[in-house]
């Protein structure tokens, strides 16, 4: 078991990484003292609860817990200010008050979505992160929670941490293909804005890691998830560092915004936006290796690396001017500089996005 710490003074919090963690729940739930005279409410979707929810029922009731549980829809589209509607309904249903805590049991929607509801029921209860996906190792950590949005993505939500993490990599098994390279997306990104070395390792183990290989499952997750909370520690609430995790994401966000929520997953949307993000890194003046080895990692992890044909360019450019990162009217974006370094660039001229953007269409069409 591998453990690390989000450092936020009083809202600290740990991340525990290992197999076989689901059994353990309740005496984590102790220790990280959940009162057991409230409810709990567990959050899953209708991939997850029919694998793992009733093992966490049982584990926690056993352990003296009284839980309820709440089943939304697999997918993004469940990101919505509808279903935080339905879910406030059922946490009053299964009376939970303000010492109760809400469990998030999935990936980054059920994550993004039960997160927010803990940070706005009763104006904010307790919750905790049991993520299932590999994507979820960045979605589970720093607090970042919301829902969507048709116009932009993320645009309501809130900081709130999490009591603690709890991820049981022996979930990650069942997880299909198209998650697993999805989850690697946001893998690289920590190595991109961070660390070259973890780049270098995970180009040359991509096929043991969509081979769900556990070690180096666990490896990769505990790189991604140290990158992640140190950014955090240093900046929770985006003042400034914090902007590096959104590589690729302006673009990305783009993309999913414009797909409705339904045809791209998260890390899919945001590959294609990190390669975005290396050629803009090349009008700025990074050497060719920036583009190439971006490009190359994440078609090796079996990620998308052009925009499908049928996109509208336009409409993505839409899209794009909704991103949380826009001040007083200037692109910024997240623009690399070498493999592992980051810079963030203020007033990105719109035109030369828009081409870049032509430029990913343009591939996917050579293909
Ligand atoms: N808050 C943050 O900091 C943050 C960071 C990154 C991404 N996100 C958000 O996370 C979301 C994407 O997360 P995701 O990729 O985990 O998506 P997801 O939660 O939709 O999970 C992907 C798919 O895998 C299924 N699944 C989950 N666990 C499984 C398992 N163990 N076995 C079998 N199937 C399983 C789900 O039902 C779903 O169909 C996006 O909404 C994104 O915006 C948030
Ligand atoms: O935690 C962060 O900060 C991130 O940017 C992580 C991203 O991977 C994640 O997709 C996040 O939800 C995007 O944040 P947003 O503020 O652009 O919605
Ligand atoms: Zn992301």
């Amino acid at each position: 078991m591998r453990e690390l710490t989000v450092d936020l003074g009083e809202r600290s919090y740990p991340i525990y990484i290992g197999q076989g963690l689901l059994d353990q729940a309740a005496s984590y739930f102790q220790k990280h003292n959940i009162g057991n005279k409230s409810p709990l409410l567990i959050i899953a979707d209708s991939n997850v609860a029919p694998r793992y929810l009733a093992k966490l029922e049982q584990v926690l009731q056993a352990g003296g817990y009284k839980t309820a549980s709440a089943v939304v829809p697999a997918g993004e589209s469940s990101k919505s200010l509808a279903m935080l509607g339905d879910l406030v309904g059922k946490a009053l249903d299964a009376g939970l008050d303000r010492k109760s805590a809400i469990v998030a049991l999935g990936g980054g929607v059920v994550g993004d979505l039960a997160g927010f509801v803990a940070a706005s029921y009763m104006r904010g209860i307790k919750f905790v992160q049991v993520p299932t996906t590999i994507l979820a190792h960045d979605s589970s950590v720093g607090g970042k929670v919301a829902v969507n949005h048709p116009q932009a993505k993320n645009i309501i939500g809130a900081f709130h941490q999490p009591e603690f993490v709890l991820y049981d990599l022996n979930t990650l098994q069942t997880l299909p293909p198209r998650d697993v390279s999805s989850g690697l997306s946001e893998v690289v990104k920590h190595g991109l804005i961070w660390d070259a070395s973890f780049v270098d390792w995970c180009e040359a183990n991509a096929e043991k890691l969509l081979a769900l290989d556990p070690d180096s499952l666990g490896y990769a997750l505990y790189k991604g998830c140290s990158v992640k909370a140190a950014v955090v520690s240093e900046d929770e609430k985006e003042m400034g560092l914090r902007a590096i995790l959104n590589l690729g994401h302006t673009i990305g966000h783009a993309i999913e915004a414009v797909a409705g929520y339904n045809e791209m997953q998260h890390g899919e949307a945001i590959s294609i936006g990190m390669i975005g993000s290396a050629k803009l890194g090349l009008r700025y003046g990074a050497p060719e290796e920036v583009y190439t080895k971006t490009k190359r990692v994440l078609a090796k992890c079996g990620l998308p690396v052009s925009l499908p044909k049928h996109y509208d360019v336009d409409a993505i450019m839409a899209a794009m001017m909704h991103d949380k990162k826009f001040k007083e009217g200037t692109m910024v974006f997240v623009v690399p500089t070498a493999i592992g370094k980051v810079e963030i660039k203020s007033d990105v001229s719109v035109e030369w996005m828009k081409e870049i953007v032509e430029e990913l269409k343009l591939e996917a069409e050579q293909i």
